[in-house]
């Protein structure tokens, strides 16, 4: 079995570090309104307020479209059960639930903040969480101990009328039943066969056993343990939500209840899983010690004895992270924007096969970045999504909400679920919008043929293979026909009846007429008639680009294995640029999309290329479906300080006036001035309408410099540079290129040779 991944990165020291500095805690406040004005103040505060206010009385639902009630969810405990440390008190419960709520906000962009309730008794619980409950669009209970949890989640579950939903039952449930259905998937066993046993019958593994029968685990091939052993028909000391899942049988302790069972839930406490037990058990045994912070056994203990398992754990540190983590943001993401009144079990069911279906996929290399590039296929170290999958986030609410709306539990339901999925793609890629637009344009513009010219690669066989199934266009493989077939086997990919073509230069029938028509344009460039013959045979750059400057195909995408100008200058030699080749790059943060120019072609340009530049740029956006407003940048305004630069963009400007130009320009400015209408208040001459979208930058190194440090600062996705200017579209990706920037890449290829959208 492959090697687990590294152990724990931290040490006590580290965790309260991380906890105290910079600011204590892991949540603050961001507000959604600027607040910058007389006029903000007075509509956000008194008198402007009065008016929801007034509304809200009227009508409570109208909170949900006046206030953040619709996005905001409380996590809320009292701390009798914290992870499985025990009843540690509301206060030390803190970390845990600011931690539970960063999560919301991180996974699922949910609001949340924390509230800890200093009471042991599940009534005065009950009163204090019923008469804040409107506040929210939803509760999260946390680490409230059993069997308390059962009465105090029914009780508030019927006193609000929104979800109020207890995380260690049902978030763990649906996670571990999705687990449950892929080892099960991978070990050959089946749900309806398995004898499963649970170790911890609190609020964890109660819900998870009740959920594991609802998907169609047999109630008698179950045993459920607590610390005194096997909770069996008509013993003593068992509580009524245990009875429901006791057993009539002769086993007494858990020891005994493992033996040859398939499979061992622990949701107890650290070590109450020994070697010995999971010895016992029947081939291929499937184990979640799923206890917090330290697992009933590790993973190291049970492959020392048992190398056929397929073993889960609650922590990230290990490989298989059955964790509820994975279930809670997105659950809650799906039942807030149908503004759900709960989340009933028709939902929870939805989550886990969603859940089990996304671990069957293709992972994206995003994914395997996030975890130091281990590669992430479905079997038996891959049986559930990690939680730093960017795919759940639009994957999993929509069957949430759809369920919701299917079952009556929705106040308002979604009625454009593409666009839904859109939108939450959105919350996190601030691309998936424009990336969507460009896509459907390709999709429903004239097929292009798409040459991969790097087609052995495996992230370019991916790649390739997606854009096919995304009905972008044809790919179109360069590459040895066998090399291909075996890298996408690896990969998992079935191309047979996918209309993939491969296309290998060698044995192409076109080689002899491609050689004749480069060397034909390279013979009076120091090319020998063989020297082109190797290019053709041997450099797909050449034999890809060929082919579409020939009209075999129609763009080109490459770049994965050679740097940028390597590869740029083994295309300009068998494509010609119209007129001025630039690259522009797409910059999106902060809800904006600015394009940025030249960020890879002209180092140093002079006047009139940056003028040209300008044309071509706002061309391009134009193209792309938005109205270019076009800033020259530069370290000077408008002549202060001089200097060279400065007047070259000067001289820039001089020469668009002196032109027929049909978009906005105006320069030389600082970028405050072109993003910021205020900044702009002080020189009223500007001839900009609004916020430039359109960066003219005065030399490639402060296009590269900026667009780079603004993403290495995080917060800004920048797409590109696209490559613009070349008879035909070829876009050169990133060394090493991700198989999604390849895919967009050559989305933007086919976009270029044949769509257009609509602003
Ligand atoms: N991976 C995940 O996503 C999640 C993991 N968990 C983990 O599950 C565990 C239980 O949490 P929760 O259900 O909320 O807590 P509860 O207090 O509701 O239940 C705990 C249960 O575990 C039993 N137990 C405790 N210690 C032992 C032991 N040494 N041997 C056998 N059984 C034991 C208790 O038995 P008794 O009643 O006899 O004391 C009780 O049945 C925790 O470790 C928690 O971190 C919980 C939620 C999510
Ligand atoms: C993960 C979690 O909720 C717990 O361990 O309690
Ligand atoms: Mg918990």
């Amino acid at each position: 079995m492959p090697e687990l991944t590294d152990k724990q990165t931290f040490s006590d020291d580290d965790a309260l570090e991380f906890h105290s500095a910079p600011t204590p805690g892991k949540i603050s406040m961001a507000p959604t309104k600027p607040m910058a004005t007389q006029r903000d103040l007075s509509l956000a505060y008194s008198p402007g307020v009065a008016v929801p206010v007034l509304a809200i009385a009227a009508d409570a639902d109208k909170a949900y479209d006046y206030t953040a009630k619709g996005n905001l969810v409380a996590v809320i405990s009292n701390g009798t059960a914290i992870l499985g440390l025990g009843n540690l008190g509301h206060m030390a419960s803190k970390p845990v639930m600011e931690g539970k709520s960063v999560l919301f906000k991180r996974f699922a962009d949910v609001d949340s903040f924390d509230v800890e309730v200093k009471t042991t008794d599940p009534d005065e619980f009950v009163t204090v969480v019923k008469n804040i409950g409107d506040t929210w669009g939803g509760i999260n209970l946390e680490d409230i101990k059993s069997p308390e949890c059962f009465e105090i989640e029914a009780q508030l579950q019927d006193l609000l009328d929104i979800p109020v939903f207890h995380d260690d039952q049902h978030g763990t449930a649906i996670i571990s039943t999705a687990a449950l259905i892929n080892a099960c998937h991978v070990a050959g066993k089946k749900l309806e066969d398995i004898k499963v046993v649970l170790s911890g019958a609190g609020a964890a593994g109660l819900s998870s056993i009740a959920l594991m029968k609802a998907a169609g685990v047999k109630a008698e091939n179950t045993v459920i343990c607590d610390r005194e052993g096997v909770i069996y028909k008509g013993r003593d000391n068992v509580s009524q939500w245990q009875t429901a899942h006791a057993t009539d049988t002769h086993l007494r302790t858990l020891a005994e209840a493992m033996v040859g069972a398939d499979v061992v839930l622990g949701l107890s406490a650290k070590g109450a899983i020994s070697k010995e037990m999971v010895a016992s058990m029947a081939p291929n045994p499937i184990i979640f010690a799923m206890a917090n912070p330290d697992p009933e056994i590790t993973p190291e203990d049970v492959k020392s004895v048992r190398s056929d398992a397929i073993i889960a754990t609650g922590r990230s540190d290990y490989v298989n992270q059955v964790n509820n983590v994975l279930a809670f943001p997105y659950l809650f993401r799906g039942a807030l924007d149908v503004r759900a009144r709960q989340i009933n079990h028709e939902m929870k069911i939805a989550c886990a096969h969603a859940l089990a279906a996304l671990a069957r996929e293709d992972v994206p290399d995003e994914v395997a970045a996030a975890y130091r590039g281990r590669k992430l296929k479905f079997g038996p170290e891959y049986i559930i999504p990690t939680p730093f999958d960017p795919r759940l986030i639009w994957y999993i609410p929509p069957f949430i909400a759809q369920t919701a709306m299917d079952t009556g539990v929705a106040r308002k339901p979604i009625e454009d679920m593409d666009a839904y999925r859109i939108a939450l793609k959105q919350r996190v890629d601030p691309s998936a919008a424009l990336m969507q637009k460009i896509s459907s344009a390709v999709r429903s513009g004239p097929k292009q043929r798409v040459v991969f010219a790097e087609g052995e690669e495996q992230s370019v066989i991916r790649a390739a293979w997606a854009f096919k199934q995304a009905e972008l266009g044809t790919p179109i493989l360069v590459g040895r026909e066998d090399l291909i077939r075996q890298n996408a086997a690896e990969a998992g990919l079935n191309f047979d009846d996918l209309g993939i073509e491969i296309v290998n230069a060698r044995t192409s029938g076109h080689n002899v007429e491609y050689t004749d028509w480069l060397y034909e344009r390279l013979n009076r460039r120091g090319y020998l008639r063989r020297d082109v013959q190797r290019m053709i045979n041997q450099d797909r750059n050449y034999f890809g680009a060929t082919m579409v400057a020939r009209g075999q195909a129609d763009c080109m995408v490459t770049g994965v294995t050679r740097n940028f100008n390597m590869a740029l200058k083994e295309v300009r030699r068998v494509l010609d640029v119209t007129d001025r080749m630039i690259g522009l790059s797409i910059l999106l943060a902060k809800g904006r999309t600015l394009f940025v120019a030249d960020t890879s072609i002209h180092e140093l340009p002079n006047a009139a290329e940056l003028a040209e530049i300008a044309i071509k740029a706002a061309a391009t956006v134009k193209k792309l479906g938005r109205k270019p407003r076009v800033a020259f940048l530069s370290y000077s305004t408008f002549g202060d300080p001089p200097g060279d630069r400065g007047e070259k963009v000067r001289e820039a400007i001089r020469i668009l006036d002196s032109m027929d130009v049909d978009f906005e320009y105006e320069g030389e400015m600082p970028p405050e001035l072109a993003l910021n209408p205020e900044a702009r208040a002080n020189y009223p001459f500007m001839r900009l309408t609004g916020d430039a979208n359109v960066l003219v930058m005065p030399a490639i190194h402060s296009a590269a410099i900026s667009t780079r440090l603004v993403q290495s600062l995080g917060g800004a996705t920048v797409i590109g540079p696209l490559l613009v200017g070349l008879e035909k579209s070829v876009q050169i990706v990133p060394l090493g290129a991700s198989v999604n920037e390849i895919m967009t890449a050559a989305t933007f290829a086919a976009y270029a040779e044949g769509a257009s959208v609509e602003d």
